[in-house]
C-alpha cells in the first residue's frame, strides 16, 4: 500500500470533521477546521468530558471520523487501513495515555523501547546519533531524571510518578514527528510538573517534534506556542456543556 503525502507542513490537519460515539445521536466532536504547524506546542484545555480524550484519539487515528479529513504528517488517515494506521501511528506518533498503558510483564527497558519494535523507522532514528537503542533508553530515562537502575526492574515496582516518566520516554524515542500528551502530569507535586514541562519542551525540541498537550491544570500553559480551548474550535461542546451542567 502506497501512502501518499500532501505538501503541508502542517503536522495536523482537520476539515469539517464530526465524531459521535456509537449509539449516540449527537456527536461529541464538530470541528470545522483544526492545525496544528510542524514544530508547534498547542496546550488543549476543556472541562471534564467535553471531549479532548476522544479529540486525541482521532488524531493518532485510534478512533476515524464519521465526517471529515484529518491529516497528519500529511497523511489523510482516512486513506489507511487498520494495519496501516497501526504502522502510521508507530512510525509518526508518540503517545502518553491518562493511565499510561504500561505493560506489565515488560521491564522499563522493554516498556521505553517498545514503539521500536513495532516501527523500524523509529528505531533507526532512536540509534541514528551512534548509540545502541539502550543506551538511547538510558538516555531517556536519566533525562527523566530515572535512576539507571530502573532500567531492568518491572515497571510495576515503580511509584506512579515514576510510571509517567516512562510513559513519557516511551513516546520520545525515535523522534516520532508528533507527541500526543493527554494529562501527562497528573500523578506530579506542582515543582515536579512545572520542571518535567520544561523537559518535556526540551526534548521535543531536540526532536524537532510538535507537541499536543492536554490538561486541565491551565497554570501548565506557560511556554507552550498555543493555547486552545475545546470549546472554541468544537461547536459540538456548546451543547454537551450544556448537558453536563
Ligand atoms: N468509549 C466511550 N463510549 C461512549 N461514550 C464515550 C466513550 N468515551 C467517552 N465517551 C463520552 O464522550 C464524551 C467526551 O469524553 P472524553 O473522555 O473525550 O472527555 P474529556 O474532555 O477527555 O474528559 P476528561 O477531562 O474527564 O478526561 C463524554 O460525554 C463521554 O461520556
Amino acid at each position: 500500500m502506497t501512502v501518499s503525502r500532501s505538501t503541508s507542513s502542517a503536522i495536523v490537519q482537520m476539515s469539517k470533521v464530526e465524531f459521535a460515539w456509537p449509539g449516540q445521536s449527537k456527536p461529541v466532536i464538530s470541528i470545522d477546521h483544526f492545525t496544528i504547524a510542524a514544530g508547534e506546542r498547542v496546550f488543549l484545555r476543556g472541562p471534564s468530558g467535553s471531549g479532548k480524550t476522544t479529540l486525541l484519539s482521532l488524531v493518532s487515528a485510534v478512533l476515524m471520523a464519521q465526517r471529515g479529513t484529518i491529516e497528519v504528517a500529511g497523511v489523510d488517515l482516512h486513506n489507511l487501513d487498520g494495519r496501516h494506521r497501526d504502522r502510521f501511528r508507530a512510525d509518526t506518533i508518540g503517545l502518553v495515555f491518562q493511565q499510561f498503558n504500561l505493560l506489565p510483564f515488560l521491564s522499563v527497558a522493554e516498556n521505553i523501547e517498545l514503539p521500536c519494535r513495532f516501527s523500524s523507522n523509529r528505531r533507526a532514528r532512536a540509534t541514528q546519533a551512534g548509540l545502541s537503542l539502550r543506551e538511547e533508553t538510558t538516555r531517556l530515562l536519566e533525562r527523566m531524571k530515572l535512576a539507571g537502575d530502573t532500567l531492568e526492574r518491572s515497571v510495576m515496582q515503580l511509584s506512579v510518578g515514576q510510571q509517567q516518566r516512562v510513559a513519557v520516554a516511551r513516546a520520545l524515542i525515535g523522534q516520532p514527528a508528533l507527541i500526543i500528551a493527554d494529562e501527562p502530569t497528573s500523578a506530579l507535586d506542582r515543582d515536579s510538573q512545572q520542571a518535567f514541562t520544561s523537559l518535556l519542551f526540551e526534548e521535543v525540541a531536540a526532536a524537532n517534534s510538535s507537541l499536543l498537550f492536554v490538561s486541565h491544570d491551565e497554570t501548565l500553559a506557560k511556554g507552550f506556542d498555543r493555547c486552545v480551548d475545546l470549546g472554541e474550535i468544537n461547536s459540538a461542546s456548546t451543547s454537551l456543556i450544556g448537558e453536563l451542567h
